[in-house]
């Protein structure tokens, strides 16, 4: 809950105040951010542009955490880990917005992380603690530290956990670990996926370019656009009602081609739908080959936004939807299909440049708690893939535990199943990305990190 602090008091409907109580809430549940900002939104009545100012401040301070704590170290007598949560993180709030956001004068950063302060009910003394820490940070700037280098070794500030940069290290290596570090703490260029049922990636191009908006040709999938300066709001892109778009990474637009070569008629099933970005793909297939789908998400959420998507990109399509689990489904006895996409839960840390949260919300025990799920997932749309089926597996993780060793363990209990070669399925710009048969590129300023698996039931 918000801090409400005097009876009958609504919290205020600032950005500084939704972008601390966000950090507050993802600390205690380890929860997405996006749905709680959105949450706290509503709550407390928070104008849309604000709340667009809330998201960029709460990403950048997660993109900047182990600068903006070294700073802190720096700044003030107190150890850091004594300090209430909505002190901590307002400190973080304030001083990213001095440091990192320019058109935000410093007057205003200061004044208004100190009035959510003092909206949060918090006593004079500490109002008047982050405004002091806040107005001493602008005296010191000279001599700070800059955001981009770590004085310590000299090198760019990581801003990852150890837990993870120790892995990474330990497999890609120093100068690999550093890079993708440093990928994923740069703003992430958007990228479209162009529905090839209202328009094209031609004319949308055109669109865009009339409204000033700058764009090229996606790299690897071919449906991709990618807009590198676009900082606005999705939904005033043109043809955002129209459903000319989705916002989708091309490794993400790129797996459901494995599920090729499609029989026409025949039936597919996206098992974990999501927002059904790769739903969508096999829509516009249906288009052609007269495709039955069926797409099932069990997340209220999640499965409310997957029937907004198909709503405004393919109204009327033949979709079918159901809120359930993948085990509801076999214990209803659907299926067979000729093809299966699991797209499944994972620890997402091939994106945690894209949803820097992920990196704090995430502990290394997690990753064999996803590999339980992920292998249940896989046994489950075993038994519903029929004879000559094909069964694609993905994640958005950069972990063994969750990719290679899954499939691993998977082919081990179901030696009716062979791990097929990836690479004629896919444009042959992102054949670089397959290793030992799988499709796995690694983060950089133009692809997720993802990883996909193509095996056929004999
Ligand atoms: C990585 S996301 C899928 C993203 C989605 N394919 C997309 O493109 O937007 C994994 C999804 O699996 C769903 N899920 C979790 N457990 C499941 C289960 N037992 N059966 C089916 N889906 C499940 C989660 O709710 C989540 O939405």
């Amino acid at each position: 809950m918000p801090r409400i602090p005097q009876k009958n008091r609504k919290p205020p409907k600032t950005a500084r105040y939704a972008a601390i109580e966000t950090l507050c809430r993802m600390e205690r549940s380890r929860s997405p951010v996006k749905p709680l900002l959105e949450g706290i939104g509503v709550e407390c009545r928070v104008p849309a542009a604000d709340r667009g100012l809330a998201m960029t401040i709460v990403y950048g301070v997660l993109r900047h955490r182990q600068y903006l704590e070294s700073l802190m170290d720096r700044l003030c007598r107190h150890p850091r880990h004594k300090f209430d949560p909505f002190i901590l993180h307002s400190l973080e709030v304030g001083l990213f917005q001095l440091l990192r956001l320019d058109r935000i004068p410093q007057s205003a950063a200061v004044n208004e992380t100190v009035q959510a302060v003092k909206a949060a009910g918090l006593p004079q003394r500490l109002q008047g603690f982050v405004n002091g820490i806040l107005r001493e940070s602008i005296r010191q700037r000279p001599t700070l530290p800059g955001i981009d280098t770590d004085p310590q070794s000299g090198r760019p500030w990581l801003n990852h956990p150890a837990w993870l940069t120790n892995r990474w290290r330990q497999r890609f290596g120093e100068d690999e670990m550093r890079r993708i570090c440093a990928s994923n703490n740069e703003e992430p260029t958007l990228v479209l996926k162009i529905n090839g049922t209202a328009t094209t990636r031609e004319q949308y191009r055109m669109s865009l370019t009339s409204a000033g908006i700058a764009c090229r040709d996606g790299l690897f999938a071919p449906q991709a656009l990618a807009l590198p300066d676009c900082q606005g709001a999705i939904p005033l892109l043109p043809g955002y009602a129209a459903g000319h778009f989705l916002v989708q990474d091309e490794a993400t637009q790129l797996a459901p081609l494995l599920l090729g070569p499609f029989r026409p008629g025949g039936r597919y099933l996206d098992a974990c739908a999501g927002l059904g970005g790769k739903t969508c793909h096999l829509i516009e297939l249906e288009h052609d080959l007269a495709l039955r789908i069926t797409a099932i998400e069990p997340d209220p959420y999640r499965y409310r936004k997957l029937g907004e998507n198909l709503q405004r990109l393919y109204p009327g399509t033949g979709c079918t939807t159901r809120q359930c689990t993948l085990q509801d489904l076999v214990a209803a006895g659907d299926g067979p299909f000729d093809g299966i996409l699991v797209d499944a839960p994972c620890s997402g840390t091939g994106v945690t440049g894209r949803h820097p949260d992920i990196r704090w919300n995430r502990t290394e025990a997690d990753l064999l708690r996803y590999q339980a799920t992920q292998l249940e997932l896989l046994d489950q749309a075993a038994a519903m893939t029929a004879a000559g089926g094909i069964l694609v597996y993905a994640t958005c993780s950069l972990e063994p535990e969750e990719n290679e060793e899954v499939i691993r363990l998977f082919l081990l209990r179901h030696d009716q199943f062979r791990l097929t070669d990836p690479e004629p399925l896919l444009p042959s710009a992102a054949g670089r990305f397959i290793a030992d048969r799988c499709f796995a590129p690694r983060p950089d300023a133009t692809i997720d990190g993802f990883f996909a698996a193509r095996m056929v039931r004999r």
